[in-house]
């Protein structure tokens, strides 16, 4: 029962230290990159087997009862010979550093073992987790037959991996199990000797080998388990490591103020920024952008130039190097963390929906409160997919499947945008919320946003400039800074970067 707690205590702590505060799963969780792939080694491992890691630690607490009684076992059964016949003893105690020598070296090649097995079959779930969450577009390219390939190589290797381990293990296992079968071998011989040449009564010999007997076999047995132990413990330690990572993005200690809540004004102060994961390359070079409340500031830029970067620095997911980024003039790591994003709603380029139902997901977009059905409602409309949701038998309780998979594209991004907006945000951030839609879907969750914009500050970012002609600023970010900033056409009439990212998309 304690163990299942402590398991179930781990698992929890584990999930929470992943979704919580750590910027490195806010990285790989990014649906923009997809980089499930990169997933550094404990992580992957990690988020695809905690429940593993649970049972290991359920299954190691039962474990240690038993190799703590055998090992209590075996010294009572060495000091009891000891008592009857020292000699005896101490012939069966000079065996114990072989003892403890060859359970090191066991132990050593288990932890070896696991970590190279461990190693492999992470990069196979890699891949099989790659191709069933991008299952549509491995279909639709035709690459089933390459993963399921790859996979299988992967395999193969963790197969051989295992069969040369567990042949080591049989060995080095045989061979600590028969040890014991040696120690006693070693007592009987030794004493016989002395009942023949030292006059010592065979009833005190066989005493102590008898004793020596009991200890031994009992220990023998609790040690086959001993490659489990070794590897709950490992299990652990990778637990323990996780857990004590100190996230870099906390709330302070002391927040500047109360109870947050902004009015919709931003500013980016000389931000200089580079990714923690690829630390020698400043993607933010001291860039300055300050966002006036209910502007539309529309970024946009050469692939890669930091427009989502700033997005990401506005939800505090991380913490730049240099500079300063501020809501009403207060530095974000001096504002609660929930109460900084409160007042955002952000819009992705693939929303992630719930395996819930339509309202349940619009519902979800604010966690400090219930919404009301009315305001679901509103939002809904706001958003333009009222009608449609009105339209499925169960309207509103209409379970969307896994991942939003029942609705199309255009009508997941306006669940999203629904979802935004019953969080009331005062800024609005727009992440390439059209981009992947055709255009017609496009016109619709266009018009959508259109409204959800009104009375609030909207930042966003497109590729088709043709979406953010109307912003009242646009800015232009190259080399990590703001190198342009207008109306469209105080741009177009400068002829410069934005002028010709405007003749190239023509
Ligand atoms: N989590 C990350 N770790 C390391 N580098 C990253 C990370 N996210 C983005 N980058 C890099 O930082 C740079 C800026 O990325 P960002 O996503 O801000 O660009 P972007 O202008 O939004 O690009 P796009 O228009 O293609 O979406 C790119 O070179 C990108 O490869």
């Amino acid at each position: 029962m304690h163990e299942r707690n402590a398991a179930n205590q781990a698992q929890k702590s584990f999930l929470h230290r992943i979704v919580t505060g750590d910027e490195k799963w806010i990285h790989y969780g990014n649906p923009k990159r997809r980089k499930l792939w990169g997933l550094p080694g404990h992580a992957s491992r990690s988020t695809a087997k905690p429940n593993i890691h649970g049972k290991k630690l359920m299954s190691t607490g039962q474990r240690i009862g038993t190799v703590v009684r055998a090992t209590g076992t075996f010294s009572l059964a060495l000091v009891l010979a000891l008592v009857y016949e020292w000699r005896v003893g101490l012939v069966a105690m000079s065996f114990v550093s072989f003892l403890v020598l060859i359970f090191y070296k066991q132990g050593k090649m288990v932890q070896e073992e696991t970590f190279r097995t461990a190693k492999t079959m992470q990069n196979s779930v890699k891949i099989a987790v790659e191709a069933v969450t991008n299952i549509r577009t491995v279909a639709s390219l035709g690459r089933e037959p390459l993963f399921v390939k790859e996979y299988k190589e992967q395999l193969r290797s963790a197969l051989i991996l295992a069969k040369h381990a567990s042949r080591w293990r049989g060995i080095v296992f045989g061979l600590a199990r028969g040890f014991f079968n040696f120690v006693q071998t070693g007592a009987m011989f030794y004493g016989g000797h002395i009942i023949v040449n030292d006059d010592v009564p065979y009833d005190v010999v066989l005493k102590a080998a008898q004793a020596l007997l009991m200890g031994t076999s009992s220990a023998a047995q609790a040690f086959a388990f001993a490659p489990n132990f070794q590897k709950g413990i490992n299990a652990a330690g990778r637990i323990v490591i996780l857990l004590n990572r100190k996230p870099n993005v906390v709330d302070p200690a002391q927040p500047a103020v109360e109870e947050f809540r902004g009015t919709g004004e931003a500013n980016l102060q000389t931000v200089q920024f580079s990714y923690p994961t690829r630390p020698a390359v400043e993607v933010l070079k001291g860039l300055d952008l300050k966002i006036s409340k209910g502007q539309t500031v529309a970024l946009v830029g050469s692939s890669g130039c930091g427009k989502s970067t700033v997005i990401q620095l506005l939800e505090r997911y991380y913490d730049p190097d240099a500079g300063l980024v501020t809501l009403d003039g207060v530095p974000l790591p001096r504002l609660r963390l929930a109460e900084l994003r409160r007042g955002l709603g952000l819009v992705q380029q693939e929303p992630v929906l719930f395996d819930r139902t339509i309202g349940e997901n619009i519902a979800y977009g604010d966690n400090s409160r219930t919404p009301a059905q009315d305001e679901i409602i509103e939002v809904a409309r706001q958003a333009n997919i009222h009608n449609f949701i009105m339209s499925l038998p169960a309207g509103y309780d209409t379970n969307i499947g896994s991942k939003g998979t029942q609705l199309s594209g255009g009508q997941k991004q306006r669940v999203a945008i629904a979802r935004a907006l019953v969080r009331k945000p005062q800024i609005l951030l727009l992440d390439e919320a059209t981009s992947a839609l055709d255009t017609e879907s496009e016109k619709v969750v266009q018009a959508a946003l259109d409204v959800a914009k009104e009375g609030r500050t909207c930042i966003t970012i497109a590729h088709r400039l043709s979406t953010i002609r109307d912003a009242d600023v646009i800015c232009v970010i190259h080399a990590g800074r703001v190198a342009e900033k207008g109306t469209h056409q105080e741009l177009i009439d400068r002829k410069g970067l934005y002028y010709r990212l405007y003749k190239r998309a023509q």
